[in-house]
């Protein structure tokens, strides 16, 4: 459910009110059934099990309720529904880890909330990736909407810290993750991974910046010797207009606002981030906590609808690959 003060709630209600048409898989919501029932007027049940879940699911929206987060306001965050938060994103990791679901969909947390209680990881992407045992690295955050998908390489650290964080490893990393995410989640065969350089004009040769020869290069050299359709760097300018969205299936882009800028500005209401690279399905709506907003009914349900429509498209298309 995310911060049970945010728009998390709403948006999960909301995409279950449109379940019949918008074709959505069962869901069950995981966090306090009180941060929803504040929001929304519609059916609720509690849960205990994934299987009475799924029998409630045409009736009422199921709630495995994680009975913690103190006084719930919306749109006022505190400690107690950060506690929340984690606890039930810690208990939903354990239902897909567990096979019990098909698929992990995370709702929008405070990173600032978290990190106030001593989350050390910079974001759900990460943690998610620990609990299944996956390296940073190898954990690809990609923002996928109908006519984009973009991976940043570093994810929340500060702009000052992207050049030494790059490396070719950390490169050939993401695209390998990449590569074979698009195949696994999207059914997408032969991946085409277009490269972003990290300096205006992609360094213009060396003499606007040099990460581009000394590092994005070499680690395309590596992904195309190991077969991996990869090209670039490419000034990133100039990498996302219509016609040169058609060159590609996903851009690996330097750093968070170079990735996450282009797609929030096409698919802001239908964007999805997925987790390549994990042994499991994780999706979330491409966008925060929103807590200006939240508890008015003025959120936009969309990205979560696409998330848990991704989420269940690909737990399906894995599930068919393993057969
Ligand atoms: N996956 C996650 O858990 C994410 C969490 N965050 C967290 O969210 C918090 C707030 O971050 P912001 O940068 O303010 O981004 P934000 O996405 O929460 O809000 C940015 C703007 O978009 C609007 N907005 C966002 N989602 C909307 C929706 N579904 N319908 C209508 N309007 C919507 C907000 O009202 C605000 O004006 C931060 O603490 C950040 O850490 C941010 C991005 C992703
Ligand atoms: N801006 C994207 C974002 O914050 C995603 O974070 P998370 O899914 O790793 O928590």
């Amino acid at each position: 459910m995310g911060d049970p003060a945010g728009i998390g709630p709403e948006i999960i209600a909301k995409a279950w009110a449109v379940r019949h048409s918008a074709g959505l898989p069962p869901f069950l919501a995981v966090g306090d059934a009180r941060a929803i029932e504040k929001v929304w007027d519609g059916p609720t049940v509690r849960v205990s099990d994934i299987g009475a879940a799924v029998a409630a699911f045409d009736q009422a929206l199921p709630i495995l309720s994680v009975d913690d987060a103190g006084e719930i306001t919306p749109g006022q965050p505190d400690v107690e529904g950060a506690r929340c938060a984690l606890h039930a994103l810690e208990l939903a990791v354990g239902l897909v880890r567990s096979d019990a679901a098909s698929a992990l969909v995370t709702g929008p947390v405070s990173k600032a909330q978290l990190y106030d209680i001593g989350f050390t990881h910079p974001g759900q992407t990460e943690f998610v990736a620990e609990r299944c045992g996956v390296a940073g690295a190898n954990a690809v955050m990609m923002l996928a909407g109908p006519s984009l998908r973009v991976v940043p390489i570093t994810t929340h650290v500060p702009l000052a810290a992207v050049s030494g964080l790059l490396s070719i490893e950390l490169i050939v990393a993401k695209g390998r993750a990449t590569a074979r995410g698009l195949c696994r989640n999207f059914g997408i065969e032969a991946p085409r991974l277009a490269f972003a350089g990290l300096n205006p004009h992609a360094g213009e040769s060396g003499s606007i910046g040099r990460e581009e020869i000394e590092l994005i290069e070499p680690a395309i050299a590596q992904l195309r010797a190991e077969g991996i359709d990869a090209t670039g760097p490419f000034a990133a300018d100039t990498l996302f207009h219509p016609r040169a969205r058609t060159a590609y299936d996903a851009v690996l882009c330097c750093y968070h606002d170079q990735a996450l800028i282009p797609i929030k500005t096409l698919h802001f209401d239908e964007g999805v981030n997925i987790t390549l690279g994990l042994p499991l399905v994780r999706t979330s709506p491409d966008h925060g906590t929103a807590f200006g907003i939240a508890g008015q009914d003025q959120a936009h349900p969309g990205a979560m609808i696409a998330a848990i429509a991704m989420a269940g498209e690909a737990a399906r298309r894995r599930a068919s690959l393993a057969n």
